[in-house]
């Protein structure tokens, strides 16, 4: 049975044998002093809280972490604050430390787990496994974790070459963060890594594409290590397959380094290439 520091609602089958995690967890320690860097960081915690009254977390200028969700218009869930609609703002939730009560809090969303009614299928278009959504999801809702391994650079770099020479597929995703004035990238800010080929949960299996109904957004919650999140980038149909930009910001930031792979995606402005996220 999966383990979690949190209490996350994840009762998905992994289709391999392959080991399924309910959040991103440390690789295994190679003893560098990269690994111990990452190692005091995936231990330590955020202990900024809000001190928030009933209904504070849904207002920025009152809770300290607050207004990166709203109810969506039908008020059946919480989405993605619509002024977050490239996913480019980092959200912080409330934790345990948060003085807010549970019940009222509306900055929790990611740390409850996947939504309902995913599946894994093989994908036609992709010819290798996908994830679909059995029935239609909002725009901005949350939809999983993309969970893993969190790697040093030197071990991506080792596990990218090693996936390289074997033709294996690569499930090495890299977000870099940057700060951000006036629509312009500036200082990249973190780096985070995460590989779920041995151990990961239902988001290692998700597509990129050129042109995709998903993106992904860094969601801290009690670590400073942020969780990769996968989130609705407009309106999905039931049976749609989700797809995200496996480029994240850094398409946006410099000219979109490519893998030699061809994409499959078939989007009218495919790049024809798979993306490569640069580990700077
Ligand atoms: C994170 S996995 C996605 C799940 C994968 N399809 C599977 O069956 O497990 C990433 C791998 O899926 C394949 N893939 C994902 N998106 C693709 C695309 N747009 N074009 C070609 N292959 C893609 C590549 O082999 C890539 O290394």
């Amino acid at each position: 049975m999966a383990q979690s520091r949190m209490v996350v609602n994840d009762d998905y089958e992994h289709p391999d044998h392959l080991e399924y995690i309910l959040e991103s967890v440390l690789m295994p320690s190679d003893e560098s002093l990269d690994f111990n860097l990452l190692r005091n960081d995936y231990n330590s915690v955020l202990l900024h809280k809000c001190q928030c009254d009933k209904g504070g977390c849904a207002n920025n200028e009152r809770c300290s972490h607050g207004g990166a969700y709203e109810y969506c218009p039908d008020g059946k869930e919480l989405i993605q604050r619509q002024t977050n609609k490239t996913g480019n703002i980092p959200i912080v939730e409330c934790n345990s430390f948060c003085e807010c009560r549970i019940e009222f809090c509306t900055n929790r969303l990611v740390q409850y787990g996947p939504r309902a009614n995913l599946e894994v299928f093989n994908s036609p278009t992709y010819k290798s496994k996908g994830v679909r959504t059995k029935v239609s999801i909002p725009c901005g809702a949350f939809i999983c974790e993309y969970a893993g391994e969190i790697l040093t650079i030197s071990e991506a770099k080792r596990r990218i070459v090693t996936n390289k020479k074997l033709g294996s597929m690569n499930y090495v995703l890299i977000l870099n963060e940057y700060t951000k004035t006036d629509d312009c990238y500036e200082d990249k800010r973190q780096v985070t890594i995460i590989d779920p080929s041995r151990r990961g949960n239902i988001g290692r299996y998700i597509n990129h594409s050129c042109d995709p109904n998903c993106h992904i957004t860094a969601v801290r919650i009690d670590c400073p290590i942020p969780k990769i999140c996968v989130f609705a980038a407009r309106s999905i149909l039931a049976q749609e397959e989700l797809c995200f930009h496996y480029g994240g910001e850094d398409r946006y930031v410099e000219d979109q380094a490519s893998d030699s792979k061809a994409c499959l995606c078939s989007a009218d402005s495919c790049a024809g290439f798979m993306p490569n996220s640069k580990i700077i």
